[in-house]
């Protein structure tokens, strides 16, 4: 079916009826919060109803007496079922189209909703034109969508990607809805409190993103204004379930207060929200549904991406424990030396057309005159430590000897357990010999009779890497010639092996490594697979095996 044919179809009947703004529609609860639930707030596993089946039934019976109000509020239901049931025809005719096209290749990621989406408003059917504070005509609280564009086209919340919605009123912006997407530590700690993360702060994208200060504009400077005037936001939350993400409406809120802090040396904003009292609250109006949808909620996403983009690949949250998320701490990708710390570069190698086990290869000589990886970049047995080609090698970036400098391709997912806090697991098949990821934290010196709570199966964020006197006299900075030994601290800032749980017959193996410097005292801690790994099988190490020492567990390629 063609669009126009759907257009025809469904006619003008989801037409906008908003009022001129600002149209405050929050007549349903108006109350200031006075008293705030300190419950956790499980908003991964609460209970998303359909907007099928929301309480209000408008399609009952014909015969029973309605109210002129209850009239209207069908008809504004209504409206909003055809302009989705509109929405999903024509997305479903673009995604076919899109699938056709692909034929199963990868060519790049099109918003097929919010193509669906634009066409709609081009043809003047989104509901509401005009955007508008508090409730919309013919949404209730609890109404799930799967779509993120399905929010615009509804006028729920009109940006496509962006968190914070806002509109120019009296000449001046203010916030209109938010989506609680959890990206940006949206920390949900109460079902009546949110703290809200602000927009911006990234400069680039993926690796190449850097972190800059947030400053009070756009939505941000929307949230402070909507403060001051205490206007009503709508809050709709990203939930995830077994069919996926989807989007719930949670009623309106206050922002209380904000502030600026530093994260990761960069300001950021946060937005306290409080809940409007007297609103419904869909996990309470029906709790048997409640606790039904709970159970059925085994696993749920609480974090989309714990590395917030710094690494090749989403690492998703899982708990279908208590759905708590993990403490915080700061994701880095690359291990944090102090600002003593020099790197030593020996000569590198000379070869321009890749290195090869030759002696003419200085890299490979130093790895018993061989590429320690095969092809694949696999690694080659266990050994005291691998020399990787670093940045004084003449060698290409796609030189067989660089394999672990070019960070995991691992589809790594943390997940609760039910006594050991969280682990970490595969959501790919992982060949035996395959490069996992490196285990980064800050580089610490440890004096000479300091206790670190490492090893012995009591590993708690550290790993020791060995001892030997530090020379103070190359330390800038330093005076301290006891100085002995060096240990990566994970616990406030590290990365995805921060969360490797202990075995004592592990799937992975530890292997020094060194690339960047030539320092033997303080190399990379790498994991690779010990063994063939099946996707969702938990990752795991031996701490008490002596990092130093080469790994005594067999494995076979
Ligand atoms: C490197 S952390 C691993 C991540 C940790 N599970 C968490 O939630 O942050 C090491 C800690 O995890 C727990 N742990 C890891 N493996 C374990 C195991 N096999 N049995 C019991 N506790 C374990 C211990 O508390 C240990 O101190």
């Amino acid at each position: 079916m063609s669009e126009k044919q759907i257009l025809r179809i469904y006619g003008n009947s989801s037409n906008s009826t908003s009022s001129e703004h600002p149209s405050f529609n929050f007549s349903r609860s108006l109350k200031r919060p006075k008293v705030y639930a300190t419950r956790d707030f499980p908003e991964h596993c609460e209970p998303a109803k359909s907007l099928a089946s929301c309480s209000r039934n408008y399609d009952a019976s014909v015969n029973e007496a309605v109210s002129p109000k209850e009239e209207q509020e069908k008809m504004d239901r209504k409206k909003v079922k055809e302009a989705l049931k509109l929405f999903q025809e024509i997305y479903k005719h673009l995604s076919d189209e899109e699938k056709a096209k692909r034929k199963g290749e990868f060519i790049g990621a099109r918003r097929t909703d919010i193509e669906a989406a634009e066409r709609l408003k081009k043809k003047g059917k989104f509901i509401h034109s005009k955007k508008q504070f508090g409730h919309i005509p013919g949404i209730s609280i609890g109404d799930r969508f799967r779509l993120r564009a399905e929010l615009a086209v509804i006028g729920l919340h009109r940006q496509y990607t962006s968190g914070i919605d806002y509109m120019v009123h009296e000449g001046k912006k203010f916030a209109t809805s938010v989506v609680n997407s959890g990206r940006y530590e949206n920390k949900a700690k109460t079902v009546d409190i949110l703290i809200y993360s602000g927009q911006g702060g990234r400069k680039g994208f993926g690796n190449k993103a850097e972190q800059v200060d947030q400053k009070l504009e756009r939505g941000n400077l929307a949230l402070a204004n909507s403060m001051e005037r205490e206007y009503p936001i709508r809050v709709i939350h990203k939930c995830h379930d077994k069919e996926g993400s989807s989007y719930v409406y949670d009623g309106l809120y206050f922002v209380k207060r904000f502030w600026r802090e530093k994260d990761q040396g960069k300001f950021v904003f946060k937005f306290e929200l409080l809940r409007i009292s007297g609103q419904e609250k869909f996990s309470r109006r029906n709790p048997i549904e409640s606790r039904k949808l709970k159970s059925s909620c085994k696993e749920c996403c609480v974090v989309g991406d714990v590395s917030e983009g710094r690494e090749n690949m989403q690492i998703s949250v899982m708990n279908g424990v208590d759905g708590e998320k993990p403490e915080i701490f700061s994701y880095i990708t690359e291990v944090s030396y102090p600002e003593w710390f020099k790197e030593i570069h020996q000569s590198g190698c000379d070869c321009t057309n890749g290195c090869s086990s030759s002696i003419r290869c200085r890299c490979s000589f130093k790895n018993r005159g061989e590429i320690p990886f095969t092809e694949k970049g696999a690694i080659i047995g266990p050994r005291p430590v691998v020399y990787e080609c670093g940045p004084s090698c003449k060698c290409p970036p796609s030189c067989m000897n660089r394999v672990t400098q070019h960070g995991p391709r691992i589809k790594f997912e943390l997940f609760k357990t039910e006594s050991r806090g969280w682990g970490v697991r595969s959501r790919s098949y992982i060949s035996s010999g395959s490069f996992v990821c490196e285990f980064v934290g800050k580089l610490r010196q440890i004096k000479d009779k300091q206790k670190v709570d490492c090893g012995q199966g009591r590993f708690s964020g550290f790993v020791k890497l060995g001892s030997g006197k530090y020379d103070a006299s190359s330390a800038e900075g330093s005076s301290d010639r006891n100085e002995t030994g060096f240990i990566l601290d994970a616990k406030e800032s590290g990365n995805v092996g921060r969360f490797i749980g202990y075995s004592s017959s592990p799937n992975l193996l530890i292997q020094r490594v060194l690339y960047n410097h030539d320092d033997e005292r303080m190399p990379h801690i790498m994991m690779f697979a010990a063994k063939n790994i099946p996707p969702m099988q938990e990752l795991t190490c031996d701490y008490d095996h002596p990092v130093d020492q080469i790994c005594r567990f067999q494995y076979r390629l």
